[in-house]
């Protein structure tokens, strides 16, 4: 279970995130929707302790994630697959990771071979990876301590067809198991297949939420054209959904899909 509690983040006279609320359920995919700058990473890193919160909370499992006993055990992040040590092989890695968090090495073999990497690519240094070798072996780190919760920032970036096929399998299969997902993208018709639940956010602030089918069974429109709507600032005449299911339909509407001069840039 993930909580964003009005989570707010200003920098200087931005506000990057604005009074953010939703909550990622076990045993559902949600999918953190939003155009470029709107907020999506700025919120993950709050989820993560990673960036301090102006106010507002977050809770990962019921506490903020600094205070989990051993996030790695816990908690699986994917934030920025670039930004992996260049200068280590990829089973390097892993293995710094799974030492830190006291698991045995074979942990190591079981993740590289869960995201596809080869014996071959494992043992290659990480600065010549391709953007979705370096995602797959970001996945790797993330599911490597077997948590409950993983937290996934554009996890599809760099990833060819098969590759994005695998992980929506992959993310499917660990929600079905209990686990929680949230995945930040904008790969829309992506994330329309694999999540349950929809979180959009525009402009630092949450534009709509609620089920992915009742989003685009409400609104009469499909998912591209609601996120366009909505992330645009033009969304006046939106249905105003039902509370359905765990997070609720919520509004997207009006006023809160509209600029504000707190959070316009
Ligand atoms: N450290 C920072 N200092 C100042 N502004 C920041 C900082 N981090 C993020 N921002 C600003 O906050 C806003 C939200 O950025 P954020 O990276 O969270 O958006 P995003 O939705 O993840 O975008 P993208 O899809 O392009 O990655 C942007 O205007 C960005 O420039």
């Amino acid at each position: 279970m993930i909580t964003a509690d009005h989570l707010t983040r200003r920098y200087g006279d931005l506000t990057a995130v604005g009074n953010v609320s939703f909550e990622a359920h076990p045993g559902l995919v949600t999918g953190f929707l939003g155009p470029n700058g709107a907020g999506k990473s700025t919120t993950m890193r709050m989820l993560c302790g990673l960036t301090p919160v102006t106010s507002g909370i977050a809770h990962v499992l019921g506490k903020p994630f600094r205070e989990l006993a051993n996030p790695g055990r816990q908690v699986g992040v994917l934030l920025d697959a670039a930004a992996q040590h260049p200068g280590r092989t990829g089973r390097e890695a892993l293995a710094v990771s799974a030492m830190l968090m006291g698991l045995p090495r074979r942990r190591v073999d079981d993740v590289i071979d869960l995201v596809g990497l080869t014996p071959k690519e494992a043992n290659r240094r990480v600065k010549g990876y391709s953007l979705g070798m370096r995602q797959r072996l970001g996945i790797a780190n993330a599911l490597l301590g077997e948590p409950e919760v993983l937290i996934l920032d554009e996890p599809a970036n760099g990833l060819d067809p098969a590759g994005i096929r695998w992980m929506r399998d992959l993310l499917r299969d660990f929600a079905r198991s209990g686990g929680t997902v949230l995945l930040s993208s904008h790969l829309l018709h992506e994330v329309e297949k694999v999540a349950d639940e929809i979180v959009v956010i525009g402009h630092g602030r949450i534009v709509a939420q609620g089920t992915t089918r009742d989003l685009v069974s409400q609104s009469g429109m499909d998912l591209e054209d609601l996120f366009l709507q909505l992330t645009s600032g033009v969304a006046r005449d939106l249905p105003r959904p039902a509370p359905a299911g765990p997070a609720a339909a919520v509004p997207a509407g009006p006023s809160s899909a509209r600029p504000t001069r707190e959070n316009a840039r």
